[in-house]
């Protein structure tokens, strides 16, 4: 056990001290933190309840969820409770952060072979327990591979988000699309028949290549293409030729995870047995590794953060464009999926423009790819990003609009939803007495039913509790960590033994060319597993607090659709969608989308100035309260955004219901046509 039972981590603000940023994520913030009574350092997580348009209930039924997972290499919530309209989730604090932050500032081309054994042993048995417990985490990546000092891993993040519930509907959500692109199964990505903890084995295979190359394969495509290279490319992979320095085990191991069919991957125990995990080593191994030298998290991520900004004012005038604007989107994790067919068409037209980028990655991958390595379902032509190189000349939008076609036909029932609606939100939410609460000591976690809807909030609140010294805090900005290594990952920092987080800060080494990652471009088709099919799990999947569940049936229950009607903002349910609704919602969408981005691009604008000019101290603070005061969305605007997440809810169901008709249409035709030819 890794709580004592008998210690109590308070549910009230007050009670903790919040120091450093050290993560953020689509719609929360990390903090290190002291929690003042028990004189111990956490992390908090701090998420916008407000953002998530959350179902509060949902979210606490979570809470039990939560409460059975006890596993050393899972990241459990402390506790967690609401403050004005955030969620505090308070949590052990891992002073490495995440795989992909390590990675990010000392090992931008990913790690040796023994160091990612051991931490992929070690998320096995995590994945292990929840499978076996019935859960499936959905959301593997080396993001959400958090070490501790003395190098022990553990799993953070599952159940990817609180928001998928705003529906109401929870059982619906094995129909939605949960995850992040690049990790995500293929069978996640279509939808036909639900998923099962296959998913997480999959991520598990991509996490494996991210650990091993420093990204994710796929990871400089924007999302529509990584669906499509997912979907219809033969699955990534490590390769013989460029990735000599890996072990045959160490591809084996990879290639079975990434079969394309769920039913050929093996199961987590299954996989656990494997012989590239009898090279893994202990726990102290990492620390004696990856972590030794890193400094502290907190400045990691300050740096990180910095050359982010960084970036933005290098390519300033670029983003001028919309699709550099998507792609930074993309880089950032923000998954604001847009459907619409002209949008997606243009998407689909401006691909060959992110693969511009010269990499000899590609090159030599698209070489290989020519000389005949495996491609499934797409010709490599197609795909390829040499050809997708010949950017401007007439035949790249055609391949644009071919590959739209072929994501169309690939996505026959993808249910229209945004993923940003999805992700985000934390997973536990405790209730809490709030900060005025006399009675606050009283409420044990997993206790309270009740939830204060304390209107003030928090975070402003609490701003004058915030570590002068430490704090480089921010608002909250909402953004996800970039994925891959799509920023220029690469300074040194300066080794200082010592302990904790007082050490000297890191020495950065700007690189001045944007180290855009090539995807695997060639690959191994190794859907031949040493691992039998028997030990498939089957069956459709249930939700079960954040977590799915095999379970028997799960059919939508029917489809509801409704329609906006612009003049009264009002949403109407009815049979079809009108016609105003899909002429306005692509517009209002694209409006609440850029002038959210323009916000924070603003923000992070002012930041970084703030930074680069060396304003420290009071002028942080006065700043600060200046980015506090930049006007909050209108309630209108928030109105709109909820509407608008309603509706493509909506359009979803209705998606999913035209799959079901056409299923059914199917299996009548065949009926007919074989009683026809019993007939003759
Ligand atoms: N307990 C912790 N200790 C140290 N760092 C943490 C901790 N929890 C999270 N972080 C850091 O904060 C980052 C964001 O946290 P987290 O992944 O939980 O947010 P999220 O909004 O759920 O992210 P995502 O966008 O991946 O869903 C992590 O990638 C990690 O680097």
């Amino acid at each position: 056990m890794e709580r004592p039972l008998e210690k109590r981590y308070p549910v009230n603000a007050k009670d903790y001290k919040i120091y450093e940023e050290v993560g953020d994520g689509v719609s929360a913030t990390v903090y290190r933190a002291l929690c003042i009574p028990l004189d111990e350092i956490v992390a908090i997580k701090v998420l916008d309840l407000e953002k998530c348009n959350n179902d509060l209930d949902g979210i606490r039924r979570e809470v039990q969820t939560l409460s059975l997972i006890d596993h050393p290499n899972v990241l459990r919530a402390y506790c967690s409770f609401t403050s004005g309209h955030n969620l505090w989730v308070v949590m052990p604090y891992m002073a490495g952060g995440s795989c992909l932050h390590i990675m990010k500032s000392d090992y931008p081309d990913g790690f040796e072979e023994p160091v990612i054994s051991t931490v992929l042993r070690e998320v096995l048995k995590s994945l292990v327990y929840l499978h076996a417990h019935g859960h499936i985490h959905r959301d593997v990546k080396a993001g959400n591979i958090l070490i501790d000092s003395d190098g022990a891993v553990k799993l953070a993040d599952f159940g990817v988000s609180a928001c998928m519930f705003d529906t109401g509907d929870r059982q619906r959500s094995r129909n939605t699309f949960v995850g992040t692109p690049c990790w995500m199964a293929p069978e996640v990505m279509q939808q036909l028949h639900g998923y099962d903890f296959k998913a997480d084995i999959w991520s598990f295979g991509i996490t494996a290549l991210e650990l091993a190359h420093g990204h994710a394969p796929f990871s400089k495509y924007p999302p529509m293409k990584v669906l499509l290279m997912t979907l219809q490319n033969a699955p990534p992979g490590l390769d013989y030729e460029r990735d000599k320095r890996f072990s045959k085990s160490f591809k084996e191991m990879v290639a079975t995870c990434l079969a394309k069919d769920p039913k050929k991957r093996p199961t987590s125990e299954k996989l656990l047995k494997h012989r590239f995990f009898k090279n893994a080593r202990s726990y102290d191994y990492l620390a004696r590794t990856i972590l030794n030298g890193l400094s502290p998290l907190g400045e990691r991520f300050r740096l990180l953060k910095t050359k982010e900004a960084d970036l933005l004012v290098q390519n300033k005038a670029l983003y001028e464009d919309r699709e550099q604007l998507s792609q930074q989107e993309y880089i950032r994790g923000i998954s604001a999926w847009n459907f619409d067919l002209e949008d997606l068409k243009s998407q689909a037209a401006l691909i060959q423009d992110f693969d511009d980028i010269p990499n000899a990655e590609d090159q030599d991958g698209s070489r290989k790819q020519r000389d005949g390595h495996d491609v499934v379902g797409l010709s490599a032509d197609k795909i390829s990003p040499e050809t997708a190189c010949n950017s401007i000349s007439a035949t790249s939008k055609e391949e644009g609009l071919s590959d739209l076609h072929d994501l169309q036909s690939s996505l026959a029932s993808f249910p229209i939803k945004p993923l940003q609606a999805l992700k985000g939100c934390f997973d536990v939410v405790e209730d809490s007495e709030g900060a005025t609460s006399p009675n606050r000591k009283d409420v044990t976690p997993l206790e309270s039913e009740q939830f204060i809807t304390n209107s003030s909030r928090a975070m402003d609140q609490d701003a004058g509790r915030y570590d002068g010294e430490n704090s480089q805090r921010s608002i909250s900005l909402h953004r996800k960590f970039w994925s891959g290594s799509l920023i220029p990952d690469n300074f040194s920092t300066k080794k200082v033994p010592g302990n904790g987080d007082r050490r000297d800060f890191p020495q950065p080494k700007f690189q001045s060319e944007h180290s855009y990652s090539g995807p695997l471009l060639y690959r191994q088709r190794r859907e031949t597993n040493t691992i039998s099919s028997e030990d498939a799990l089957e069956g459709p999947v249930v939700q079960r607090g954040r977590f799915k569940m095999t379970s028997a049936d799960l059919s939508p229950k029917g489809s509801t659709s409704c329609s906006f009607n612009p003049a009264t903002g009002c949403l109407t349910h009815s049979t079809s969608l009108n016609k105003t609704t899909s002429l306005v919602l692509p517009s209002l969408q694209s409006i609440l989308q850029q002038n959210t981005m323009q916000r924070e691009e603003i923000i992070r604008l002012i930041k970084y100035l703030e930074q680069t000019s060396g304003k420290i101290g009071d002028s942080t603070e006065v700043s600060s309260n200046d980015l506090l005061q930049i006007p909050q969305p209108s309630a209108r605007e928030k109105q709109l955004q909820s509407q608008v997440l309603q509706l493509q809810q909506s359009i979803g169901n209705l998606f999913e219901e035209l799959q079901r008709q056409k299923s059914k249409n199917m299996m009548l035709e065949k009926l007919l046509n074989a009683s026809t030819r019993n007939k003759e």
